[in-house]
């Protein structure tokens, strides 16, 4: 029996945002992350897990203290000897931002390594949640081990949601995310794909043809693209939800990570599909008027609610 929880699975990072030299802030930022700060704080009678793998230095302490402070546990994650978080630094040249990433062998991509512990963690959640990010950081192997985790979790009655979030710096070769994809897409029943993503990936034309080719693979889709309406495929139909109007976006760091939290809090709360996405364009007009990507909570709740 699936129970009530949320859980959502990948690698949170260390964020260094602000300016450069001394005046460095640091915060904790990742796209599975954002999502699931989003959709706690949308959904918070829900116990929500944070599902990696971390280190047992003093940062993967802070980051693990910090989840816990607002409410997010880990559940079984495994605490890897000598191991420590990823990092990434947001360096911005005007307006325009751009992101350093040491992540190459932060604990993250260990979190496939003990499979028993994977499922424990995806036990009683109404939804689990991934990421493209979550399969580019894990060996084959691990792919294997954590979609048949997912398949489990799903067998026993949560749902399942996937954004595909292709990162082309985090693949070897094209081919390999798309196989990995499509098999992540084989247990969803939420896929919530962002086009230009889609449009690299898999050569799409226009958003109808994403709609169209992931409608044939899973039940409920939306695509999102930017200021542009979002997409909803579902029951053989497509639907356009136009975006709300944001005269001077800030930071448009995690909108698309953020709209997914609420579309699946709005989901999980018994909305239908377009309210769902109405709610989301909202949240994410508010995180794009807002620095960094995770916004306070009071912020997203109340462009969440009517
Ligand atoms: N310039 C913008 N104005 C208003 N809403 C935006 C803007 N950019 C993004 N959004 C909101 O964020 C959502 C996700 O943005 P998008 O850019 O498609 O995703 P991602 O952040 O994954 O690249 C959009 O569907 C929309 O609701
Ligand atoms: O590389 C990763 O693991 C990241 O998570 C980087 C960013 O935090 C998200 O990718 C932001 O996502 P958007 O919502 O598309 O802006």
């Amino acid at each position: 029996m699936a129970g009530n929880g949320v859980a959502s699975i990948g690698e949170c990072m260390l964020e260094l945002s602000g300016q450069a030299g001394p005046n460095w802030r640091m915060g904790f930022g990742g796209d599975t992350f954002n999502t699931l700060w989003a959709l706690h704080a949308l959904s918070g009678d829900r116990p929500a897990t944070y599902v990696s793998a971390f280190g047992d230095d003093p940062f993967s302490r802070d980051q693990i203290d910090f989840f816990a402070q607002n409410g997010i546990g880990i559940g079984a994650s495994p605490i890897i000897p000598d191991a420590r978080p990823g990092l990434y630094a947001i360096t911005l040249t005007g307006a325009e931002r751009s992101f350093t990433y040491w992540r190459g062998d932060a604990a993250a991509r260990q979190l496939a390594s003990d499979a028993a512990a994977l499922e424990k963690s995806l036990e009683n959640q109404s939804l689990v949640y991934f990421s493209g990010i979550t399969l580019a950081i894990l060996d084959h192997a691990a792919h294997k081990t954590l979609l048949a985790a997912v398949a489990k979790a799903r067998a026993t009655g949560s749902l399942v949601a996937f954004d595909p979030n292709y990162r082309p710096r985090l693949w070897r070769r094209r081919e390999e995310a798309q196989t990995a994809i499509l098999d992540a897409l084989a247990v969803t029943d939420i896929a919530l794909p962002t086009f230009p993503d889609e449009q690299m990936l898999f050569g799409d034309a226009a958003p109808q043809k994403t709609a169209e080719r992931l409608g044939k693979l899973v039940g409920e889709v939306v695509v999102k693209n930017g200021e542009e309406p979002a997409l909803i495929a579902a029951n053989g139909t497509l639907q356009p939800v136009p975006a709300v109007h944001v005269a001077a976006p800030v930071d448009t760091t995690g909108a698309g990570d953020s709209f997914n939290g609420a579309y699946l809090a709005a989901r999980l709360a018994g909305h239908a599909p377009t309210d769902a996405v109405l709610r989301a364009h909202r949240v994410a007009a508010a995180v794009v008027q807002v620095r960094g990507a995770l916004a306070p909570f009071e912020t997203l709740r109340a462009a969440f609610e009517d």
